[in-house]
């Protein structure tokens, strides 16, 4: 095994933590990644005059000096509660404590389908007014995984394809997916994002449950042995 999926392991936990923890911590961080996020948006999009904007600057300085008075080195990873609650709260799509996810809360069903509705703002724009291309595929990336992932078949993308349509509207979205098919290790499944005018990209991926994976339960994947 190279040192690099060694350290990847490493990072898929089982830490313990009760549903009750989980909870709380939810419920903690939750509305602080909120406020960053939104701070995201505000500071990308205010107009008040320049003694305001340093005003400000330095209350989001002082914020992240509190903040880092006791950091984990990162990245978050993937933790597994007692119950086998998952939390993926670092992912860039979807995670509860990452302020460049959207979030996308993604529902899925065990037969591999996968569905979210969600909101780009200004943050995620890429040509004026319209939602960044690869921004798209971010989202599409997440929901077609984790469409593999709810039938039992997840996997690490290995290829995605996208058609652009038409351009993506920034605002109220919605994106779903399907498994196509599962080849031995390999997921495909298809799946599409569209605004309020229809179909906006199109998707197929192929996940593939990787080497280092194979014949372990998604939950013990950080055992080494
Ligand atoms: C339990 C833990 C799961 C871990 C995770 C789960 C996560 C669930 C999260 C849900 C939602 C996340 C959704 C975002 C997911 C990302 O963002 S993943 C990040 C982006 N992807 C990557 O970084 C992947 C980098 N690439 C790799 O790690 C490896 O190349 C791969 C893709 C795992 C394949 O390597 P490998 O395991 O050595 O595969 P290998 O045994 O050589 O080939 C197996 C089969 O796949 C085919 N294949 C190999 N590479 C490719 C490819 N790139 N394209 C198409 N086919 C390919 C082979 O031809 C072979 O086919 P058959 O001969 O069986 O027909």
């Amino acid at each position: 095994m190279t040192d690099s999926i060694a350290r990847q392991q490493l990072l898929y936990v089982q830490d313990q933590a009760s549903d009750d923890e989980i909870a709380r911590q939810a419920e903690l961080y939750g509305p602080l990644t909120d406020s960053v996020r939104e701070l995201i948006e505000v500071a990308l999009l205010t107009e008040v005059d320049d003694p305001e904007v340093r005003a400000a600057l330095e209350h989001i300085e002082s914020a992240k000096r509190l903040l880092r008075q006791r950091i984990n080195p990162g990245p978050y990873g993937v933790r597994w509660g007692a119950s086998g609650q998952k939390r993926a709260w670092g992912n860039a799509a979807a995670g509860l404590r990452n302020a460049v996810a959207p979030p996308l809360i993604v529902e899925c069903d065990p037969d591999g389908r996968a569905r979210v509705d969600f909101h780009l703002g200004s943050a995620y724009e890429g040509p004026a007014g319209l939602t960044h291309g690869g921004v798209s595929a971010l989202v599409l990336d997440q929901v077609l995984g984790a469409a593999a992932e709810a039938a039992g078949a997840p996997g690490m993308t290995g290829t995605l394809t996208l058609r652009y349509r038409r351009p993506t509207p920034l605002g109220a979205l919605h994106a779903e997916a399907r498994i196509d098919r599962v080849e031995g290790v390999k997921t495909i499944v298809t799946g599409h994002l569209s605004g309020p005018d229809g179909v906006c990209v199109e998707a197929e991926g192929v996940f593939i449950l990787p080497r280092w994976a194979r014949g372990k339960d998604s939950a013990a994947v950080s055992d080494p042995a």
